[in-house]
């Protein structure tokens, strides 16, 4: 990465105003899945170690510029504090005086969490005078947020104007290993892009067409392929207006020399239910008043065989309707032969992906994990996310 990280520069005895993102999942106030969070504790541990002042800042879910009191981060600080085994101070606003005085307290190592950015409305708007605010706070700016690197946002993109601005270990380590597969991939080279729809997947697919051997297609957006292939899809889900663009991607893949996988066979079902009654079909005999909600056996075992001759895969988006175990089995034969594959190196591009994995006990087979998922697809797609650009240049 060409951009300096917490390494470069001396945070000794210095406010440090750290961007992380713990946009984790809440239910009924309580955390379910402190990935987000873990995930930034080298980080925070590294800080602490060198006597920094650890100033913490992070979104919490989509607030729009006014306080919610469900997101509020009083228990992300409970759970870090815990993480870390040592007290996290957390204030109930973001900057301001009473936020400047319980800095002025702070002691070396000391760590404290402001709290939820997001109920500012500059915060979204990347608004210049809250970004100033946020670097009045501190000495140095580190982002550790890769999972919001992809917004341009007055604590992901605006302070790094203000402030000397270095990456943290989880942003380097992301950009490092998706920024490998994309400029310097082994190969063969495999993408699997599975996920709802289409018109969310353009760009990857675009982007990756140019680099893969092989594209794997799967999950919802699946049958708009197959449509284009001039089968009946019964009621899956389709993308009437995307049929042209499908063939224009299997024409492109053909011009290029990519192998372009699709599925063979369907678990098709009588209605969107996990109780539904179900069959497999042949991917040219789906029932006109079925839907296809999984990839078959005959799929899954095709898609096998090309990850197990893969030296990289990365995967976005599931295979099915992995949230009802009646059609999780697409999703759990991916990450299982993911995990069988030791000779292939794994990357999991966030979001509903890591949840299947993270679902299917699976996760710690896997080799990279990315804590992103609008971020992670941004970067697949080749596009330079804002978080990052605005960082000190090495
Ligand atoms: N055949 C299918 N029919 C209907 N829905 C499907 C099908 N296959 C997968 N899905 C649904 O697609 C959703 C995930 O797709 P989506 O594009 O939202 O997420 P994603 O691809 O994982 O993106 P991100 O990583 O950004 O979260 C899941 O909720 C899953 O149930
Ligand atoms: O969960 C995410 O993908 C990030 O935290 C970004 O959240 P956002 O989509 O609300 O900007």
């Amino acid at each position: 990465m060409n951009k300096k990280t917490i390494q470069d520069v001396d945070v000794k005895g210095k406010r440090v105003f750290c961007r992380v993102d713990f946009n984790v999942p809440m239910e009924n106030g309580a955390i379910t899945d402190d990935t987000r969070i873990r995930a930034a504790l080298p980080t925070i541990r590294y800080l602490i170690e060198q006597g920094a002042k650890v100033i913490l800042a992070s979104h919490l879910g989509r607030p729009k510029g006014k306080v919610v009191e469900e997101l509020r981060l009083n228990a992300v600080a409970e759970r870090l504090s815990e993480l870390l085994g040592k007290q996290v101070v957390k204030t109930d606003e973001a900057y301001g005086e009473a936020v400047k005085t319980a800095i002025a307290g702070m002691k070396e190592g000391d760590v404290l969490l402001l709290e939820n950015v997001r109920f500012y409305p500059g915060e979204e708007k990347n608004d210049p005078e809250l970004a100033k605010a946020f670097a009045e706070l501190a000495d140095i700016y580190v982002n550790d947020a890769f999972g919001a690197a992809h917004r341009a946002h007055a604590s992901t993109e605006g302070i790094a104007h203000y402030l000397p601005a270095v990456a943290g270990f989880l942003m380097e380590k992301e950009i490092e290993v998706l920024g490998k597969a994309l400029s310097n991939p082994e190969r063969p080279f495999t993408a699997i892009i599975g996920g709802a729809k289409v018109k969310d997947k353009i760009g990857v697919i675009e982007n990756l067409l140019n680099k893969v051997d092989n594209l794997i297609i799967g999950g919802g957006l699946a049958y708009t392929f197959v449509k284009a292939l001039g089968h009946e899809v019964g009621k899956s889900l389709l993308e009437e207006d995307k049929i042209e663009l499908a063939k224009s991607f299997m024409e492109k893949a053909k011009e290029k020399g990519v192998n372009f996988y699709m599925p063979v066979d369907a678990v098709v079902a009588d209605r969107f239910a996990n109780d539904a009654n179900t069959k497999v079909v042949a991917i040219d005999a789906i029932p006109s008043d079925w839907e296809a909600l999984d990839i078959g056996p005959k799929t899954c075992e095709l898609y096998r065989d090309v990850i197990m001759k893969s030296k990289l895969v990365v995967w976005n988006g599931p295979m099915g309707v992995f949230e009802m175990d009646a059609f999780a089995g697409g999703t759990k034969a991916v990450a299982q032969a993911l995990a069988d594959a030791a000779d292939t190196y794994s990357v999991i591009g966030g979001g509903d992906s890591a949840a299947a994995v993270e679902k299917f006990g699976l996760a710690d087979k896997m080799d990279h994990i990315s804590t992103g998922g609008g971020a992670s697809l941004e970067f697949m797609e080749g596009k330079q996310l804002p978080g990052v650009v605005a960082l000190n240049d090495k």
